[in-house]
């Protein structure tokens, strides 16, 4: 099974640059998510690897070889797209038999459908025509059109969007099995950060025209690289607040956060940060005042509370910031009471103000 490599892309729409030296390399028969908001360019740089986009500038690698001039049909290469991509006037089997033409005789072919259907589930419906399915039926049908050939690499374009909550999640486990049962490239596209961190063996977090990082979910989700891989996964969302380091000590913008010492940056002149801290990094903090700054301490008035996958969300007003918390599910908080709480300094990410790069990574 290949790997992709992409080296440099570039590509501009009407003069407008999207990928801006795109560097990408995968593992052969990994699955891997590629990351990024709404308009970044996931769908294109999909597009760039099963040939049917050309970049203006750069390299694509399946292995070594250089498929560039190669055809989309000859790259081996399936994709599975954001709408269903049947054929409206053939019935299931028929859509199932149309990329297996020329390649497997009348028996290979049934013995083909049968086989995926059997996995996914689709037998009772290989005679219906696309209009009598479910969303989540089509879905699974448009997964085994696309595995169906059996292609090295399987590019799988937002395939758990616009599927009700109970559905995504069966159709992410058809994800999984057809993956273990079927290996093969697979390049999963999203903007959903928690999506990502449930499929990924790795991440590939697409910001600004380039690859920001590319890692395992859970590095991507305690050592990110920049503010963006920081923002892009994470429910809630990671807390940013703007703060000024001077020598090892951090002084917060917003008043109702102490400050505090933290070593590991060295500057000899005040250098504007941003500080990032996990909601669930937080404690309550019910000690009496601290002797040491080591710990970020934060007061705020509790202007929201849930059940959040079984832990106590928060939301916190701290100045003109609200701050979001996960606490354990047998801490107790009343909307309108005034809180302090606590964070150790080894949770603590401090990144560039300008530009976003990590500064350091937390310890703990
Ligand atoms: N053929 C094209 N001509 C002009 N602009 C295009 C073309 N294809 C894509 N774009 C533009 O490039 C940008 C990125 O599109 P792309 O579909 O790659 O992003 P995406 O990250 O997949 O977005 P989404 O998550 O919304 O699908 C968008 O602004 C889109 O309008």
């Amino acid at each position: 099974m290949p790997k992709v490599t992409l080296q440099k892309i570039e590509k501009s729409f009407q003069a407008r640059p999207l990928l801006c030296g795109l560097n990408l390399e995968t593992r052969p028969n990994e699955y891997l998510v590629l990351l990024g908001q709404s308009g970044s360019g996931k769908t294109t740089t999909l597009r760039i690897i099963a040939g049917l986009e050309k970049p203006d500038q750069g390299g694509i690698y399946f292995d070594d070889v250089d498929v560039k001039q190669v055809a989309a049909r000859h790259r081996d290469v399936s994709l599975m797209f954001q709408h269903d991509g049947l054929y409206p006037h053939l019935t299931v089997e028929e859509n199932l038999r149309f990329p297996l033409r020329g390649k497997l005789n009348r028996a290979g072919q049934l013995s083909r459908i049968e086989q995926i259907a059997g996995v996914l589930d689709i037998e009772p419906f290989l005679r219906r025509i696309p209009e009598r399915l479910s969303g989540g039926e089509l879905r699974r049908v448009s997964l085994a059109k696309s595995v169906i050939r059996q292609a090295s690499v399987r590019l799988l374009d937002e395939p758990l969007s616009a599927l009700d909550a109970s559905l995504r999640h069966q159709f992410q486990h058809d994800l999984v099995r057809i993956h273990r049962q079927f290996p093969a490239l697979t390049i999963h596209v999203t903007h959903d950060g928690n999506e990502a961190m449930r499929m990924g063996d790795r991440i590939a977090v697409l910001d600004r025209g380039v690859i920001a990082q590319i890692d395992t979910p859970e590095n991507i989700y305690w050592s990110p690289a920049n503010v963006s891989v920081a923002k892009a996964v994470g429910s809630p969302p990671i807390n940013l607040f703007r703060a000024k380091q001077i020598g090892d000590r951090v002084r917060f913008d917003l008043a109702g956060i102490e400050p505090l010492h933290l070593p590991g940056v060295k500057t000899e002149n005040e250098l504007d940060i941003i500080v990032g801290i996990r909601p669930e990094s937080f404690q309550i903090d019910r000690e009496a005042p601290r002797t040491t700054a080591r710990q970020l301490r934060l007061t705020g008035e509790c202007c929201w509370t849930s059940v959040f996958q079984g832990m106590r969300q928060m939301q916190l007003r701290c100045g003109s910031q609200t701050v979001e918390v996960l606490l354990d599910r047998s801490e107790t908080v009343s909307v309108g009471a005034t809180m302090q709480l606590k964070a150790s300094g080894g949770n603590v990410y401090r990144f560039e103000a300008d530009g976003g790069n990590l500064l350091d990574n937390p310890s703990e």
